[in-house]
């Protein structure tokens, strides 16, 4: 890489990690969307510590979240998931992954919004269902037809992700590109749509 591109990308760094001050940056959106995946290396480029709501949620219960949602059920689930989350969020600044259904909640997603940047990484129908097909681990695509099921997702969700402060497109790229725009969505504050937050 030659030096300008080198302090070009340094610069985006700095810019959008000085915007972010104090707060976390919280990665929300579908499952298979990239919030764990992407989170990491972009924590690693803003030189804070990374988490991720679901990993931390199988370390405290000592359990996966399949054997979770079999033996106590999505509402219990969701309870252990609000309280994990708003614990993880003191920890500021820090990139927040969170499950997919985190933000769904309405006090969840209060509380992210009174003191984190929060991210909505979109993507498409068949991007999200060409990457959690391949994997059997949600119990929520346990269904008939998950394909289905993640498009219902989709429909009641996507009004609500909405309301996160910026938005991406998440697509089929090097984790690398992926990093950047969001850097540079932190920076410029607009959503992939161009509307300011
Ligand atoms: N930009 C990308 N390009 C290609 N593949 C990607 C990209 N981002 C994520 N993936 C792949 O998609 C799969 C799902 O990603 P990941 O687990 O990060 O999603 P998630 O949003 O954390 O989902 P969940 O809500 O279920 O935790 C992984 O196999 C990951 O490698
Ligand atoms: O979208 C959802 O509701 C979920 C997404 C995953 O990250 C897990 O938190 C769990 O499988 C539920
Ligand atoms: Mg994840």
């Amino acid at each position: 890489m030659s030096e300008q591109v080198l302090s070009l990308a340094e610069s985006l760094r700095d810019r959008a990690r000085a915007t972010l001050g104090q707060r976390n940056l919280v990665l929300v959106g579908l499952m298979g969307v990239g919030k764990s995946s992407i989170g990491r290396p972009l924590a690693q480029e803003l030189g804070i510590p990374f988490v991720d709501t679901d990993v931390e949620i199988e370390r405290v219960s000592r359990m996966t979240i399949t054997e979770l949602f079999a033996a106590y059920g999505e509402l219990e689930f969701r309870a252990l998931e609000t309280r994990v989350l708003k614990r993880l969020l003191e920890g500021a600044p820090r990139v927040v992954s969170t499950g997919g259904g985190a933000f769904i909640n309405a006090s969840t997603r209060q509380h992210i919004k009174s003191g984190s940047l929060s991210v909505w990484l979109k993507a498409d129908l068949d991007v999200l269902w060409n990457r959690v097909n391949k994997h059997d681990e949600r119990p929520l695509l346990k269904t008939e037809n998950p394909k289905q099921t993640l498009e219902n997702l989709m429909n009641a969700r996507y009004p609500i992700y909405e309301e996160a402060d910026l938005t991406v497109l998440s697509r089929n790229v090097g984790k690398d590109i992926m990093v950047k725009e969001i850097l540079a969505a932190i920076v410029e504050g607009k959503t992939a749509e161009g509307r300011m937050p």
